[in-house]
């Protein structure tokens, strides 16, 4: 049996973002350092007002007080609301049209303004309830009607027991008032409305937090302007990523947590059941075990370029995309091998940590110029390319060896084995990716084919060189300077301390995997990587995408959008369009594209439809992940 349903929503911080008496005070007293003490002190009366530290009517006396504000600046105050009503109100507009019987609102506020901003989403003047100023003869704002029930303690509930409604009844605020209706056996229901204002003592006495009023329409089963309320996907942010993306993250409405360094396996099985979009960069391993203990899991974000840290296939095969930055931090890895090509060919280290002993030895020995010599780069992609380019700038010889054809940029010249690039080089830097088949691809043979007083740089993956083999090699002088930004295992946190054969090493300068680590990069990287993610959530929008078929959708307009994954098996589009046609659903555009893996299938149809086609969808065997999207 359905009851009916009334909603008392709150004006000031839920309706709108704003306190209205503040937004009067930047209005009413124009000098600005008067104002800041004003606003301040309003505030504070404001809050102790609102969290029943002091009685309504005393807070309210004492704010009106200090405005000494007038009729003719009501006109700005409305003008200015306008602008401030609640994001997740505006863009549900359609629920206060399809109730606009039932939504009241109740405030300790003012009809003034209150009216007014509220008939913008349809509220009917004779549902809202508020107070009114008193002017005197000047039009000055004197006071309140101390007859308004609303200035009684408790003034909210009797208001609404004036009302005598009947059915169920549901409060949606932001303050102390807005609870003591359900505490006063009013309100079946009382939400804690967070999306402008966060206040303890009242989310404490909520039946239930709304972070937006989507979550209120969704737990209540009303219609809502979007599928799902974004407070609910929740992003895990780990590995010290860049402030920009938590930020961009917040600003979507997610529920972000963030932690500092990377989790062992077992802490991120723990952390991981209730997310839905991870964020890491190279040190956190998603591995199958970490993938299968999340299975809200949707969207994994690596804010680098490497991605074999993630076990790729396993995500494929649960729905799950991954995206990363592929050029971010290529021109920050490429600048830090020229620098490190340009210290070790000067004997620089041995040098400075000489000097800081005090030992001064001004000499030439063993110290040469980079230009005319052989640069050896082992892989020719994004980061080998651009420092062949950067490499011939500076007048060195450029050969490269790639496993795949590449076209060689400038001069560069190729080389068709290892071994030719490795005897040939006088300098030999790794670039290659982190697949597992590049386990120890350069170790004990390798380095005895380099030449004598060689010089080795490894800016790739940790798990690429034999780092025993390159101990010794350094040790016994035939590599005559090394730089390693990356080992098997590296420390997951900045506590952590760093073990390695190669500690204490001549010549050798380690760093702690910050090839792609500058300020430039990190923010690239936290601008593309999260507007990637947001892309997929809001349209199912895998363009660039490590693992799933690219697809670029255009924006979903007067439509609803039916994203189905599935294994790649036959027939699986023939049943999607079975089960639409079945349900007499027209088609508005359709997107498809497979990989090995599976198919991934873009639906967009009119906006009115059975919605139960969305669990048939569920139900067609093979289907992996299915959801719908508006
Ligand atoms: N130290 C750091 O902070 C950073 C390290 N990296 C590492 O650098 C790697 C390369 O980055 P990009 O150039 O952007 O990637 P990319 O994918 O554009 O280039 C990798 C190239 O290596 C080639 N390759 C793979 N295995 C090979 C092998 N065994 N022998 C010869 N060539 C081989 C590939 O064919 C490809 O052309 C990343 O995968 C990542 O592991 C990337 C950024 C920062
Ligand atoms: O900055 C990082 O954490 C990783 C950089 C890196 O290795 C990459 O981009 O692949």
């Amino acid at each position: 049996m359905s009851t009916h349903k009334h909603f008392i929503i709150d004006f000031d911080s839920t309706f709108t973002k704003v306190e209205a008496l503040d937004a009067l005070c930047a209005i009413c007293v124009p000098d600005a350092q008067q104002r800041q003490k004003v606003l301040t002190e309003i505030q504070r009366l404001t809050d102790l007002g609102m969290e029943g530290e002091i009685p309504l009517t005393e807070s309210l006396e004492k704010r009106l007080a200090l405005l000494k504000a007038n009729k003719s600046h009501i006109n700005d105050l409305i003008e200015h609301l306008r602008g401030q009503i609640s994001e997740s109100f505006k863009l549900n507009k359609a629920f206060f049209e399809a109730y606009k019987e039932d939504i009241y609102i109740i405030s300790n506020g003012f009809k003034e303004f209150i009216v007014p901003i509220v008939a913008e989403l349809g509220v009917k003047p004779e549902h809202v309830f508020a107070n009114s100023f008193v002017y005197d003869q000047d039009g000055n704002i004197i006071g309140f009607d101390r007859d308004n029930v609303l200035t009684q303690n408790q003034g909210k509930a009797k208001q609404i027991k004036s009302l005598g409604l009947e059915g169920e009844i549901y409060v949606i605020g932001d303050g102390f008032t807005d609870y003591e209706i359900k505490e006063a056996g009013i309100a079946d229901k009382f939400y804690a409305f967070t999306e402008n204002v966060k206040r303890d003592s009242v989310v404490n006495k909520a039946d239930h937090v709304t972070p937006s009023l989507d979550e209120f329409l969704y737990v209540n089963k009303l219609p809502s302007a979007l599928s799902y309320p974004k407070n609910r996907i929740k992003v895990l942010v780990l590995e010290g990523i860049h402030e920009h993306a938590i930020n961009m993250f917040r600003q979507e409405g997610y529920n972000v947590e963030v932690i500092a360094g990377a989790l062992e396996e077992d802490e991120l099985c723990e952390k991981i059941h209730d997310v839905s979009i991870i964020c890491i960069r190279s040190k956190t391993q998603l591995t199958a075990k970490a993938i299968a203990a999340a299975p809200r899991l949707m969207a994994v974000g690596a804010f680098c370029i490497g991605t074999n840290q993630i076990d790729l296939q396993t995500c494929t095969e649960r729905g799950i995309v991954v995206f990363n930055a592929p050029y971010s931090n290529t021109r920050s890895v490429v600048e830090m091998a020229i620098g490190e090509i340009i210290m070790l060919s000067r004997g620089i280290v041995e040098k400075s940590n000489r000097m800081h002993n005090g030992e001064w030895d001004k000499s030439a020995k063993g110290s040469n110029e980079i230009r005319g010599k052989k640069l050896g780069i082992v892989g020719y992609g994004n980061i080998g390319s651009q420092l062949s380019v950067l490499a011939e700038g500076l007048g060195m010889e450029v050969y490269f060896y790639d496993v795949v054809d590449k076209l060689a940029l400038g001069n560069a010249k190729v080389c068709n084995t290892l071994e030719e690039l490795l005897s040939l080089a006088d300098i030999v830097t790794l670039h290659v990716d982190g697949r597992p088949d590049n386990k120890n691809i350069i170790g004990a043979k390798e380095f005895d084919m380099m030449k004598e007083g060689v010089i080795f740089l490894n800016l790739a993956r940790g798990h690429v060189v034999e780092i025993e083999a390159l101990a010794q090699n350094i040790k016994s002088g035939k590599i005559r300077g090394a730089a390693v930004d990356v080992f098997p295992y590296e420390p997951k946190n900045n506590q952590e301390s760093f073990e390695s054969a190669l500690k204490g090493l001549p010549n050798t300068l380690l760093s702690p995997h910050i090839g792609g680590s500058t300020e430039e990069a990190q923010e690239n990287i936290a601008q593309y990587v999260p507007s990637k993610l947001i892309d997929y959530v809001n349209t199912g929008g895998s363009y660039n995408s490590v693992n799933f078929p690219n697809l670029q959708l255009p924006a979903l307009r007067n439509a609803h959008r039916l994203i189905h994954i599935h294994r790649n098996v036959p027939g699986i589009l023939a049943k999607i369009n079975n089960a639409l046609a079945e349900n007499n659903i027209n088609i508005l555009g359709q997107y498809l594209k497979t990989n090995e893996t599976i198919g991934y299938v873009i639906t967009d149809v009119d906006t009115q439809y059975n919605r139960s086609v969305t669990k048939e969808l569920k139900q067609i065997p093979d289907t992996i992940k299915s959801r719908a999207l508006y």
